[in-house]
């Protein structure tokens, strides 16, 4: 799926793999390492041209080995250095007990650093390799360095963060940056790994491309490149019809608001035509408040049976405000023959909380055409197990949910998932934090909604409208509102 190592996320797993292709390629992996420690003394350089001494903390593996590297070059540029060792470096084996024969300094214990003033840490303890929880005395030596003053640049990885998962192991670096190679790993865009990881550079230590994306997995990074393929063709011959045609359903009298954002989302992000169907009790409230949306009564099976005749009408949201739970399943129910398309979001998720499976059969056939759109909450309504497994990351919990389901998962908040039942998934990471505002999640149902109704891949549709939700709220700005961000979604079609 990944075409590029600008978007490819590897996780620990893979890049242990693509170790093991470059070497059978013939390529030195003591060069890669070599590479790799050299790229990080560059960097140390570039940013911290006032640093009084370097004191590269060496762990006991490759991670390690980098660190020795590191010290090599930064004393040879002239830099004061200490290294400072995890374990016994005489234990060191494979490429970082080559990297620590060639350094030839002194070494001291980890437990003998005490930060100061002017120094710059060079994080080289654990990176790909961390595999289960640090021992106290090396969470003792991070929360200490933590709180000083004093500045870290990690390799690879902040230590302490799995980068499979993003989880902190025990403790991790606050890094200020990190060197990580060839392409990015889930630890570093997952939180609360995001988080540590700082300013994040990506150094091409020379492994060919080809063996990346052979050893590359289902996932990465949500950029255009993963669906631009696939977005609505703008042609002067187009009419409204051709756009799609969105319906959402309302909620009660006393509940109008979210409905009708998903709507305006759905006609501002271009669906042909959108139609919010409500009761009759609620369309007096709505119609005050709605001009190019369309409004439809429908009070019941009755009604929404009748207005499924027109099989044009192949795709709906469900859930924003909607409140009734029973009647959501039946709506669903409903919607769910043919081939019809469901967005399913809010109240509507919450609606099948006590029998999910019920929901994944409605769709359990063919192409995926349902999109769940839960917050961390809903998600634990629905699959309970994979909320409270805490071995799984967030883009394992979105596969696994979007395997069940045969839907499409969208596991929002600040590292938003977008998984399918295939297993491709993408980690989301141009959402700005003023996004969370109320509403917001009912501007992006609307949005996932016009991009199925404009005929793209339920992925694709949904991958699409989750980073053009996060590029208008950059455009939109702090402060903004749903509406603002509404307004905002016709300015980021050009990037697109
Ligand atoms: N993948 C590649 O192609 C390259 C990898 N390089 C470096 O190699 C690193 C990976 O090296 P490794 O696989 O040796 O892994 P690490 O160096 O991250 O750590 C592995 C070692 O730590 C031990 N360990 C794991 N968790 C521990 C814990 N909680 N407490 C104590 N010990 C623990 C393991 O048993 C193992 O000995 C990368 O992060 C990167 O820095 C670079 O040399 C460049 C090339
Ligand atoms: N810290 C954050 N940074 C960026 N985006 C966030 C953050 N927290 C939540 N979001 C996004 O904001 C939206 C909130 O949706 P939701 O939780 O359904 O709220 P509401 O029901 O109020 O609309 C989602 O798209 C989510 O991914
Ligand atoms: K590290």
């Amino acid at each position: 799926m990944q075409s590029h190592k600008e978007t490819l996320l590897l996780t620990p797993e893979n890049m242990g793999q693509v170790d093991r292709a470059a070497a059978a390629s013939g390529l030195s992996s003591y060069g890669l390492m070599e590479r790799a420690g050299q790229a990080v003394a560059a960097c140390a350089l570039r940013r911290f041209p006032g640093a009084l001494r370097f004191v590269i903390l060496c762990g006991p593996g490759n991670n390690g080995g980098d660190g020795y590297v590191v010290a090599r070059a930064l004393r040879a540029a002239g830099t004061e250095i200490a290294v400072h060792a995890l374990g016994e470096p005489a234990a060191l084996r494979g490429d970082a007990a080559t990297a620590f024969a060639q350094f030839t300094g002194s070494v001291a214990p980890l437990a003998d650093y005490h930060p100061r003033s002017g120094d710059v840490v060079v994080d080289a303890l654990f990176g790909a390799g961390l595999g289960r929880n640090l021992a106290a005395d090396v969470i003792a030596t991070i929360e200490a360095i933590n709180e000083s003053a004093v500045p870290v640049l990690a390799v690879d990885l902040p230590s302490g963060i799995d980068g499979r998962t993003g989880a902190v192991r025990g403790a991790a670096f606050q890094a200020a940056a990190t060197v990580t190679f060839m392409c990015r790993k889930p630890g570093h865009l997952l939180l609360p790994g995001r988080m540590m990881t700082g300013d994040l550079e990506i150094f091409d230590i020379g492994i060919p491309e080809r063996i990346l994306l052979a050893q590359g997995g289902k996932i990465g990074v949500n950029a255009p490149a993963a669906w631009r393929h696939v977005l609505p063709v703008k042609t002067g011959a187009g009419h409204k019809y051709v756009r799609g045609h969105l319906a959402v359903f309302s909620g009660p009298a006393t509940a109008t608001g979210a409905g009708r954002l998903s709507a305006m989302a759905g006609l501002r992000a271009g669906a042909g035509l959108v139609t919010l169907l409500s009761p009759t009790a609620a369309l007096s409230a709505n119609a005050a408040h709605l001009t190019a949306v369309m409004l439809k009564v429908v009070n019941g099976d009755g009604d929404l049976s009748a207005l499924l005749e027109d099989v044009r009408l192949k795709t709906f949201v469900l859930g924003p405000g909607f409140g009734d739970g029973e009647r959501a399943r039946r709506y669903a129910d409903l919607i769910a023959s043919g081939e019809r398309r469901l967005v399913l979001d809010a109240d509507g998720i919450t609606a099948f909380r006590d029998d999910p499976q019920m929901l994944f059969d409605l769709f359990a056939e063919g192409e995926p055409r349902l999109v769940l759109t839960p917050h961390d909450g809903e998600f634990a309504r629905l699959f309970p197990d994979l909320a409270e497994d805490s071995t799984l990351s967030k883009i394992e919990r979105g596969q696994k949910a979007a395997a069940r389901s045969n839907g499409v998962v969208i596991l929002k908040g600040a590292d938003t998932v977008i998984a399918a039942p295939d297993g491709r998934a993408l980690v989301n990471e141009n959402a700005p934090p003023w996004l969370a505002t109320a509403g917001s999640g009912d501007v992006l149902a609307g949005l996932v909604g016009a991009h199925l109704a404009q005929g793209m891949p339920a992925f694709e549709a949904a991958a699409s409208a989750v980073w053009r939700h996060g590029e208008a709220g950059r455009t939109a700005g702090e402060g903004l509102t749903a509406e603002t961000l509404i307004d905002a979604l016709g300015g980021v079609d050009h990037i697109m």
